[in-house]
């Protein structure tokens, strides 16, 4: 039996003339956060509005707990909550107000709102503020707000667009940790640009880039694939090009404007350590080296070259 909470397949959307996403394919069957990261206008929101029924795609297929959202929207938005880029707060409605409101709009069976608006506010932290009027609230405690509004209805899947935004460091880490707790009882997808926010909070990682997903699998295998595999090494007496070139694990030498060197490794051997060593027994008088990180644009070329 199936039993996807989310099962998207071989989904593709153009606005116009040209493809936004192009087959995304992505299925969640367990509990946990799964970070949709993709650079501006790779795709996310364009695949998270479909994923929550808010555009309808040109192709592909979008199912819900088994529930095909395009065939049954109503029944299938029942099972997500939705915190949009923007949270859609109400400013001058209390804590309270604003969440028995979205509880109404949820279509919660009247006598259970009340409680359904104190389980959201508790597991929260947003309780204390209940009488507080939003506007009156921390960037920080908006979002919590926005979050709680995403699951008073008890969704099996919530989606967040970029729900550290805009946030200060405190916050970021207090919300992060709502996350978590948030998704030990539901799936969870949350899109970043930002990668690190992606590996401080996701368990799995799905890369769109150009509207074609670029990776797919667990935060670890991504961590691994993004190691690092160039040096920059700085020397007062170097050797020839050539001479780096040939050290074992070096795989290419490139001389840099500042008089330095990057030296690309292959990953699997421990170079640095062989470099240092051949920098004492020949004099090279070594001055500086360090391991290069590849940045998100380099992340994003690299799987791009991978899958096309
Ligand atoms: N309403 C629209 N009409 C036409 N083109 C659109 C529309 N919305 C998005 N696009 C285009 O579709 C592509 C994917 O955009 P999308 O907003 O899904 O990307 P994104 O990854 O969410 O980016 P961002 O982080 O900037 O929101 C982009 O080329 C964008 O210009």
């Amino acid at each position: 039996m199936d039993n996807s909470i989310v099962k998207v397949s071989h989904l593709s959307h153009r606005y116009s003339r040209d493809w936004a996403i192009r087959d995304i394919n992505l299925e969640i069957s367990q509990l946990g956060v799964l970070g949709l990261l993709g650079s501006n206008g790779a795709g996310k929101s364009t695949t998270m509005n479909i994923l929550c029924g808010v555009l309808s795609q040109t192709e592909g297929t979008v199912q819900i707990d088994g529930i095909d959202i395009r065939k049954h929207p109503e029944e299938a938005k029942m099972r997500i909550g939705f915190l949009p880029q923007n949270a859609p707060l109400h400013l001058d409605l209390t804590v309270g107000e604003y969440l028995t409101y979205c509880a109404y709009l949820r279509n919660i069976d009247r006598r259970q709102v009340k409680a359904a608006v104190a389980s959201a506010m508790d597991k929260c932290g947003v309780a204390h503020f209940r009488t507080r009027l939003i506007k009156n609230l921390s960037g920080g405690y908006r979002q919590r707000v926005g979050i709680a509004q995403s699951i008073i209805h008890r969704p099996k899947l919530v989606v967040l667009d970029e729900p550290t935004n805009g946030l200060d460091p405190n916050q970021i880490l207090e919300v992060r940790k709502l996350i978590k707790e948030i998704a030990a009882e539901r799936a969870v997808i949350f899109s970043s640009h930002i990668l690190s926010e992606v590996q401080a909070t996701c368990d799995d990682v799905r890369m769109i880039e150009g509207g074609r997903m670029v990776f797919a699998d667990t935060m670890k295998a991504f961590n691994n694939y993004i190691l690092p595999n160039s040096l920059r090494v700085y020397m007062h007496n170097p050797p020839s090009m050539e001479r780096m070139a040939a050290i074992p694990g070096i795989t290419s030498v490139e001389l840099l404007n500042d008089g330095g060197f990057r030296m690309h490794f292959d990953t699997t051997s421990l170079v640095s350590s062989t470099i240092i060593q051949l920098a004492v027994d020949d004099n090279w008088q070594l001055t500086e080296i360090m391991l290069e990180k590849s940045s998100l644009d380099e992340i994003f070329a690299q799987l791009s070259n991978k899958t096309s």
